[in-house]
């Protein structure tokens, strides 16, 4: 895979960086301004979203659904920007939170002091609005579905696949006019990202996989607030989700594929471009997966039961493949990336776990994944449960990690 952004980067810590939210009030929203609010590098300057909640404060525009207080965010940390001051020299400790800023619309003129915007916006409407900020050349972090496809956007989960962010030098070039700052990154649906994360330490550990079957079991919270009605999933199991399956099938290959040159699109001077292998390049047998989506009565947490085929035969044991995960150490922790999890993947030994209610967080804090029931399966090779807090790792979580790394790989300044 060629890249400009090469691995071994030295870490260098980095001044205060400014940042907005698209999409605050939201689900996802809500958990960026949590995360946000104690970063050590971001400052919450800007947060939009629709017309109901612009020129409100931002306390009075959303309705608060995380188990930290709205008031009490930032008090360990480095908190919020002041709306009155404007310059990098007047970044400081907060004396007004994120509960007090005036929610802003979501054009990148309302935005522009931020040297990042991360996005948790419905997807009805983020693919206009993202695509404007990035014509505004405002780095742009998406959670929304609608670029995920484009072949000049990374399709990112910070655990597995960070350096296919070296494809922004290709959307930046080919954008008209070609883009000195603005781009747009994504990170995967919240039931691709849970699962994908113990498929690549596995083929790092062991090579390629061959088939994968996955069936998840995917929290309210999924689909946003208010979400799914109480009447159609209390004391129910609903086994559809709109183009849910579409999409973990498809979203796995690129990112767990590599980057290669393209074989028809070719730049200005005739240089093939660089374009995403699909899990197909350098003699790896063609991936395929087959998922089954179901929403279930939980919270928060998506679970999904995975049974895989390595391509390498015999295939590793049950106990190499405990190993394996365990061990597993993304490159996002070694760069120091500091909302990288301690432990990527914790695995259990117990029968009954993971459990959503007990084990969501994990001692990742929600950034890393458990899985657990490690076993032979009579069918495929290995089978297991991994469990996601799908509104972090799953979402906002993502986003603040991808935009770490672009800091750290000097991408962001
Ligand atoms: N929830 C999850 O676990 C995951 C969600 N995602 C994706 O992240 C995105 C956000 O999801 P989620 O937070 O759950 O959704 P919510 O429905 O909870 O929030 C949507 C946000 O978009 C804003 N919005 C809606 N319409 C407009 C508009 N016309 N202009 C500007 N802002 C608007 C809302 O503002 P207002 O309050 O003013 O209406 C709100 O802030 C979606 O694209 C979703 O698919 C991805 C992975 C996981
Ligand atoms: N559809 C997911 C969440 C989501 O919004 O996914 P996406 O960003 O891929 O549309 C769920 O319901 O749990």
């Amino acid at each position: 895979m060629s890249s400009k952004i090469s691995p071994s980067t030295p870490a260098s810590p980095p001044k205060k960086i400014r940042v907005g939210v698209l999409g605050a009030t939201g689900t996802v929203g809500q958990r960026f301004i949590t995360l946000l609010s104690e970063h050590p590098w971001f400052v919450i300057d800007s947060l939009g979203a629709s017309e109901r909640s612009k020129g409100k404060k931002y306390k009075e525009a959303v309705k608060w659904k995380q188990t930290v207080p709205l008031g009490g965010l930032g008090l360990g940390g480095i908190g919020v920007l002041d709306q009155e001051k404007t310059s990098s020299a007047d970044l400081h400790r907060d004396d007004g939170r994120a509960a007090d800023l005036i929610v802003k619309g979501c054009t990148p003129e309302e935005f522009k002091n931020c040297q990042i915007v991360f996005s948790g916006l419905d997807a009805e409407v983020a693919g206009d609005i993202e695509s404007a900020f990035r014509s505004a050349n405002i780095p742009l972090f998406s959670n929304a579905k609608n670029y995920r496809r484009d072949p000049h956007v990374p399709l990112i989960v910070p655990l597995v696949n960070p350096s296919h962010l070296s494809i922004i030098h290709q959307q930046q070039r080919l954008h008209s006019p070609p883009l000195s700052k603005g781009f747009i990154v994504t990170n995967a649906n919240c039931s691709t990202t849970g699962y994908v994360i113990p498929l690549a330490a596995l083929e790092k550990a062991f090579g390629p996989i061959e088939s994968v079957l996955v069936t998840t079991m995917q929290a309210i919270s999924g689909a946003g607030y208010p979400g799914v009605p109480s009447l159609d999933i209390l004391g129910n199991v609903v086994p559809y989700i709109g183009g849910e399956e579409e999409k973990i099938e498809w979203e796995t290959l690129k990112i767990l594929g590599g980057i290669t040159d393209s074989e028809t699109e070719v730049d200005s001077d005739g240089t093939p471009l660089k374009a995403f292998d699909m899990h197909q390049g350098n003699g790896k047998p063609a991936l395929r997966v087959s998922a089954s989506c179901n929403r279930v009565p939980v919270i928060d947490g998506h679970m999904e039961c995975v049974s895989l085929r390595f391509h390498r035969r015999p295939p590793p044991s049950p106990q190499h493949v405990r190993e394996a995960l365990a061990s597993f150490t993304p490159e996002i922790q070694s760069l120091g990336c500091p909302s990288a999890p301690r432990k990527a993947i914790e695995v259990f030994e117990e029968p009954d776990r993971p459990q959503p209610r007990l084990d969501v967080k994990g001692s990742h804090n929600g950034a890393g994944v458990s899985v657990g029931r490690v076993r032979q399966c009579q069918v495929l090779d290995i089978k297991f449960v991994v469990l996601s807090d799908n509104v972090s790792i799953g979402a906002a979580t993502s986003s603040i990690i991808n935009a770490e790394y672009a800091v750290l790989k000097g991408v962001v300044s």
